[in-house]
């Protein structure tokens, strides 16, 4: 294992142990890991790494604990709209880490050139798993920034707004034959997420995969279909 993958892992185990901090206390996780809580309480503040033969250690005994998806489930609350606030989730740097590293996984064979997203919301998540492929993120904005000159622009619009909006991307972002990964925190309708598609054509970009953490329907059946391309969703709804 290289000096990297070995740091990486006991880095996790810190993610794991934040994790887990949120729904078990000291008292348990100590338990679980047949560790003094002292040492566990240094890990999750980082007064102490773990030594390598540890973090593998922990990291197979606290596995069964750590379920990234039941954790999202767990903090989707519905209002009587049906929107669900998505902050409690994008918020958590530990959790997010951990759903970026596993899709990052999935990817780095494919030779990914950039993770694209749409503002706001899915630049949380577009940047961690970014971040762990060790690529560029970029995002489309909905409005038209002073001091750029051009722009790809793609004009759709989003579920139940009956109004046009528009994405705008600058020219800079995105080169031919760039492969893209597509990002976003939600799809509902779909029409961002196709709108991302259209900005990487009209770059001449190839967009290669779609990830989503929460899918709303079906529309990634859609999706699949229609643009023949790769989609995962961690959670569907
Ligand atoms: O599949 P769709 O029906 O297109 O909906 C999904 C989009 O809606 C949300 O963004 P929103 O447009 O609300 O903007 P925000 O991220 O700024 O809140 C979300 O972040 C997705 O980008």
């Amino acid at each position: 294992m290289s000096q990297i993958e070995a740091v990486k892992e006991k880095l996790r185990v810190v993610r794991v142990l934040k994790l887990l901090k949120k729904t078990y206390t000291y008292e348990e996780l100590s338990k679980m890991t047949g560790l003094p809580i002292t040492v566990l309480n240094r890990y999750v503040r980082g007064k102490v790494l773990p030594s390598t033969k540890r973090a593998k250690e922990l990291l197979q005994v606290l596995a069964p604990y750590v379920n990234v998806e039941e954790e999202v489930k767990k903090r989707i609350k519905f209002d009587e709209h049906g929107l669900f606030d998505n902050m409690s989730i994008l918020s958590d740097t530990a959790l997010m880490t951990l759903i970026a590293e596993n899709i990052a996984s999935r990817y780095l064979s494919k030779d990914i050139d950039k993770v694209l997203t749409a503002a706001t919301d899915g630049i949380p998540l577009a940047v961690h798993i970014a971040n762990e492929l060790n690529i560029d993120i970029i995002y489309a904005k909905k409005k038209k920034e002073v001091g750029i000159e051009k722009f790809y622009e793609v004009n759709y619009i989003p579920s139940a707004s009956g109004s046009v909006s528009t994405l705008y991307l600058p020219h800079w972002a995105l080169k031919r034959g760039e492969k893209v990964l597509i990002v976003d925190d939600v799809i509902r309708s779909g029409e961002t997420q196709k709108a991302l598609i259209e900005l990487c054509k009209q770059a001449g970009a190839k967009p290669v995969g779609m990830f989503f953490l929460i899918s709303v329907g079906d529309n990634i059946e859609k999706l699949k279909e229609e643009y023949n391309i790769d989609v995962d969703v961690l959670i569907q709804l």
